[in-house]
């Protein structure tokens, strides 16, 4: 079991914040403050606790670290506690060439095994208009429930890096080398894409179910794998490779993979990015992620830590209401942040909920 909570944050020398201690219910927490005060900052806190990563694009270290730190160390401070432990201090220190973790003071190799999930606001746009977005999404949770796609995945992508750098220089024999590379190219990618379809599958039922206890509507939602080699054997793919040598050549990269994939989000039917309004697709979004949320409990018999960025634009007051009622019904952990005061007058309707107000960096009793 690997359900773990958190119930204490303490940061020093991470973003703007300063190194209050910030606790935290088991159920709703909701992060309330002006724009730029530090809201993100602390879901982004956890975030890299858990995972020694931001969900923030292209950022690290030299990033993470305060523009006014004295000495270049970040410390997370953390009290967390799962069913079967009681509270434990966890503490990671991270330098720029290191991390170092605690567990009641005491070093450990490997972090704890800390699941979160984070969803972002502008995430449901990359989702509707970028194919890459959504086989970065379906690889990234895919991989949170499956390591061995995610060990496969990590294969592919060097092997397909080494084909194309050998399409494009073209070294002497390096057609040899690149037939003989197909063979486990294509045992790669016919595993991957038989999980890709079996997550899919798994997946599918909830989103229609998530959608009507989210938003009270029902709708038909369906999410198709849109790919050249499902259904095909590794042996038959490690032929359509071998066929398309030429082209590949002349293209200097490879034309077929499950590097090509692509995802659609049908709703009742129809494409959702050319069908749906702005607040469908994020309704059809959060639905997705939600219904995500509940096969991880399938797999982990528990739930992860959910992190909400304010998710309230594009949705009007009903929706709203609708979300924070759902979200009152949940067994996990959340932690939700927002600017909007109308959107915290719904979440002060929460009874129970833990309210976090942050102003520069700092908590606000
Ligand atoms: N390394 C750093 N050192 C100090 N301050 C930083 C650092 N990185 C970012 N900041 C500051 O953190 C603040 C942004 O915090 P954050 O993204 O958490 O805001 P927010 O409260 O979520 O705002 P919004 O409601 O606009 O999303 C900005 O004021 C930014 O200048």
């Amino acid at each position: 079991m690997n359900n773990y909570k958190i119930s204490k944050l303490q940061v020093t020398n991470f973003r703007n914040l300063n190194p209050d201690i910030i606790t935290f219910s088991s159920g709703i927490n909701c992060i309330i403050g002006e724009n730029g005060n530090g809201k993100t900052n602390i879901l982004e806190a956890i975030n890299v606790l858990a995972t020694k990563k931001s969900f923030r694009k292209n950022t690290s270290f030299p990033q993470f670290l305060s523009i006014d730190g004295g000495k270049p160390e970040i410390i997370f401070s953390s009290v967390v506690e799962n069913d079967d432990n009681g509270p434990v201090s966890y503490t990671s220190k991270m330098t720029n060439d290191n991390v170092l973790w605690f567990l009641d003071g005491a070093p450990i190799k490997r972090k704890l095994d800390i699941k979160v999930v984070f969803i972002n606001p502008f995430d449901s746009y990359g989702f509707h208009n970028s194919a890459s977005d959504r086989r970065e999404w379906l690889d990234y949770f895919l991989s949170q429930l499956d390591d061995q796609y995610k060990k496969n995945l990590a294969k592919y992508t060097l092997a397909l890096r080494f084909r194309n750098t050998l399409l494009n220089k073209k070294p002497s024999r390096f057609k040899e080398q690149v037939l003989a590379g197909d063979v486990e190219l294509a045992q790669l990618s016919f595993h991957l894409t038989k999980k890709r379809v079996e997550f899919l599958e798994a997946l599918e039922p909830l989103i229609g179910e998530t959608f009507q206890s989210l938003f009270s509507e029902k709708h038909n939602l369906k999410i198709n794998l849109d790919s050249r080699i499902i259904g095909m054997s590794a042996e038959n793919i490690q032929k359509l490779f071998a066929n398309n040598l030429e082209t590949d050549c002349d293209r200097g990269h490879t034309s077929y993979g499950p590097h090509k994939d692509d995802y659609v989000l049908l709703f009742d039917g129809l494409n959702s990015f050319d069908f749906c309004s702005l607040g469908q697709q994020k309704m059809s979004y959060l639905s997705l992620l939600f219904a995500y949320i509940e096969l991880f409990r399938y797999k982990y018999m528990s739930y992860p830590i959910v992190l909400i960025d304010d998710v309230s634009g594009e949705l009007d007051q009903h929706r709203w209401r609708r979300l924070v009622e759902y979200l009152e019904k949940r067994e996990f952990q959340v932690l939700i942040t927002t600017a909007n005061e109308k959107f915290k007058e719904e979440l002060d309707r929460i009874s129970g909920a833990n309210n976090i107000h942050i102003k520069n960096g700092s908590l606000v009793h």
